[in-house]
């Protein structure tokens, strides 16, 4: 059997970003990451700071303790990390298992790794990081995954890009002009994820300079502009 590190397991709550924003969720998220964003809300998944705090769980306990958790009160969990995507059959197993109680699963992660249990998920959010993180795509792999999941027919996936600045949102323009025929969701970047107490005004400020820049531009008529909406309730609140 191969396990799974989870650094944290919350909810119900509700799904603040994407493809099903405003839906009743449980959270599970794994431990490590192969990306280092330099805004990334949840570093504690892969910078060391939490490392006491990560269980290696077989996918039957995990699903255990959803349900003395939230018993019958969900029907869908969201896979978040750190990258769930590092995790291979240990992760099958767990979506199976989800699958046999009725419940989904949607996934969120960058889109810098396969895994072939992709292929059963029900909600898959890849999200490209754009220049203001650091990072770098590898757009063979990222081709790659988007070809795998356009053949399975499902549609199932979508993108998601966070957004900064300028050059993030070319970066976002290029990424709904290499696939044009998936829906793109748009997100603000909380750019102080340390900050305590209410948030609210600031992201949506930042959320209307991202209206108007989606407004004047003709390349970005099918894509979605949405807030967290778990930061705008919730704030900088973990386990939220
Ligand atoms: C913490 S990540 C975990 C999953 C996966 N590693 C990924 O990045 O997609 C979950 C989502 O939060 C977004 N995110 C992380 N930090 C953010 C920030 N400061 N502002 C807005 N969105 C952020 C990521 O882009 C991603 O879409
Ligand atoms: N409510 C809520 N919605 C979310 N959508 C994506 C999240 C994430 O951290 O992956 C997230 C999160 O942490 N909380
Ligand atoms: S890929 Fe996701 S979890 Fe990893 S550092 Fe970036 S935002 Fe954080
Ligand atoms: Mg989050």
């Amino acid at each position: 059997m191969s396990k799974i590190p989870v650094i944290e397991m919350f909810g119900p709550t509700i799904q603040g970003e994407g493809a099903v924003i405003g839906v009743k969720t449980m959270f599970v998220r794994t431990y490590g990451c192969d990306y280092r964003c330099g805004w990334c809300d949840s570093a504690f998944t892969w910078d060391g700071t939490a490392k006491n705090k990560v269980r290696m769980m077989e996918a039957e306990e995990i699903i255990n303790e959803l349900l003395a958790l939230a018993g019958d009160n969900f029907d869908c969990v969201t896979i978040s990390g750190g990258n769930p995507a590092l995790i291979g059959e240990g992760m099958g197993t767990f979506i199976n298992l989800l699958h046999e109680r009725g419940i989904i699963a949607a996934i969120e992660t960058q889109g810098s790794k396969w895994q072939d249990w992709f292929n059963d998920v029900d909600v898959l959010t890849i999200s490209p990081k754009p220049p203001s993180s650091g990072m770098t795509t590898n757009w063979e792999m990222l081709d790659n995954i988007m070809s795998k999941m356009e053949k399975l027919g499902r549609s199932t996936h979508s993108l998601k890009v966070v957004v900064f600045d300028d050059k993030d949102f070319d970066y976002a323009k290029n990424v709904h002009q290499r696939y044009p025929n998936v829906q793109l969701f748009l997100q603000p970047g909380n750019d102080d994820v340390t900050e305590e107490g209410n948030i609210s005004a600031r992201l949506l400020g930042r959320l209307e300079w991202l209206f108007n820049k989606v407004i004047v531009d003709s390349d970005m008529n099918k894509v979605r502009v949405l807030p967290q909406l778990h930061a705008l309730i919730w704030h900088n609140k973990r386990g939220k």
